[in-house]
């Protein structure tokens, strides 16, 4: 059966990021590799040092399968890399050695980079009964390859550090990715994607929350306007021609209004734009400025562009519902009137 999951469900954004934070932890690890590499043959452990040869190499090839998008392939490399080393290097070394810590990388990949938690919560089971087991071992073992003490000392210190700086590093991460995420979802949430002004949802909030507040800014104008004939408009040349006009016109809105004001979509061809502070006089003034501004507005089509335009006052305490339909009442009667008006609320 077609998976009938919805794109946006299915296709994360956050993944791509994750796969480019696996390929910089791949180079990051690659070069402590080679670090250790060089710090082994100086401290006689040939074997640990041609070990993190391979550790490389299987980076490197990690590395190219990111970038082959074989993203099983490099997943599959880095898993046998790790668990190898950190086994490995504490059979050979021993615990102290510190490659254990390594591990405790694969907690928060696996929730992560796993499709669901349920597999995620697997994967870290089999994570802790290695983790376990080989601590367990090294109890009774003894290390094959022992380097001095002090020797051991600074291999644990240094790979302790290096986990640190490690989760450091995935929670920035984590966090920015989050942060951004969030911020992107509640600019769509709140904004009209053909226009870009502000949604009826995001003004109603907004007002809402301002009466809610205590009015700031005295009264506030409320400004109700509709495109003239936009049927017409969208018949003659075509529903694209349209949605320009309809960006033309919250163009030329957004030019005439004060960076306090705020301008929304408030359905179809319909804008409102709040005024805070703005008398019903004043209001006329701007409102007289955006009809004429849309009547120059350069549209490309052959035909006149217009609005009409309602107007009246949201007073404190009143519903929000009133005074729009206050400057509805207002915006019809300048439709009736012949359109390309400018009308106040009479009551
Ligand atoms: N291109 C385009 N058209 C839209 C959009 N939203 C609504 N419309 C159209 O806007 C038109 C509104 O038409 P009407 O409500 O009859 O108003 P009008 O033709 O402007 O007439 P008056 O308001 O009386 O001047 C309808 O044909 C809708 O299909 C949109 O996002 N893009």
């Amino acid at each position: 059966m077609a998976d009938v999951t919805p794109v946006f469900e299915r296709q994360s954004a956050p993944r791509g990021q994750f796969w480019k934070m696996t390929r910089l932890c791949c180079i990051w690890a690659g070069s402590i590799d080679a670090a250790f590499f060089v710090l082994f043959l100086l401290l006689g452990s040939p074997i640990l040092a041609w070990i993190n040869i391979i550790s490389i190499a299987m980076y490197a090839t990690a590395i190219w399968a990111l970038k082959a998008r074989r993203n099983r392939l490099a997943v599959a490399l880095i898993w046998i890399e790790v668990t190898v080393h950190a086994a490995l290097g504490s059979l050979l070394i021993g615990w102290d050695s510190g490659f254990h810590y390594f591990l405790l990388m694969f907690i928060p990949a696996l929730f992560a980079g796993m499709r669901t938690t349920r597999h995620a919560w697997y994967g870290v089971l089999g994570l802790w009964a290695f983790y376990v087991a080989l601590d367990l071992l090294m109890r009774f073992v003894e290390p094959l390859q022992p380097i001095s003490p002090a020797a051991l000392l600074w291999v644990h210190l240094f790979n302790l550090s290096v986990v640190f700086l490690m989760f450091s590093y995935l929670s920035v991460f984590y966090v920015g990715t989050v942060t951004r995420a969030d911020r992107h979802l509640r600019r769509m949430a709140a904004t009209d994607a053909l226009t870009g002004l502000y949604n009826r949802r995001y003004v109603i909030n907004l007002l809402e929350r301002s009466q809610a507040e205590g009015a700031e800014f005295g009264t506030t104008a409320l400004l109700l306007l509709d495109v003239d004939h936009f049927k017409a408009i969208n018949d003659q040349h075509g529903h694209e021609a349209g949605d320009l006009v309809l960006q033309a016109v919250s163009r030329a809105i957004k030019a005439c209004v004060r960076e306090q004001d705020t301008v929304a979509r408030w359905g179809g061809e319909e804008f409102l734009a709040v005024l805070p502070g703005s008398d019903l006089e004043s209001a006329r003034t701007i409102a007289e400025r955006v009809r004429q501004a849309v009547e120059q507005a350069g549209t490309g089509l052959a035909c006149p562009l217009s609005v009409s335009i309602g107007i009246s006052t949201h007073q404190a305490g009143e519903p929000l519902n009133n005074s729009i339909a206050r400057a509805d009442e207002a915006l019809y009667r300048g439709k009736s009137a012949g359109r390309n008006r400018v009308e106040l609320a009479t009551n």
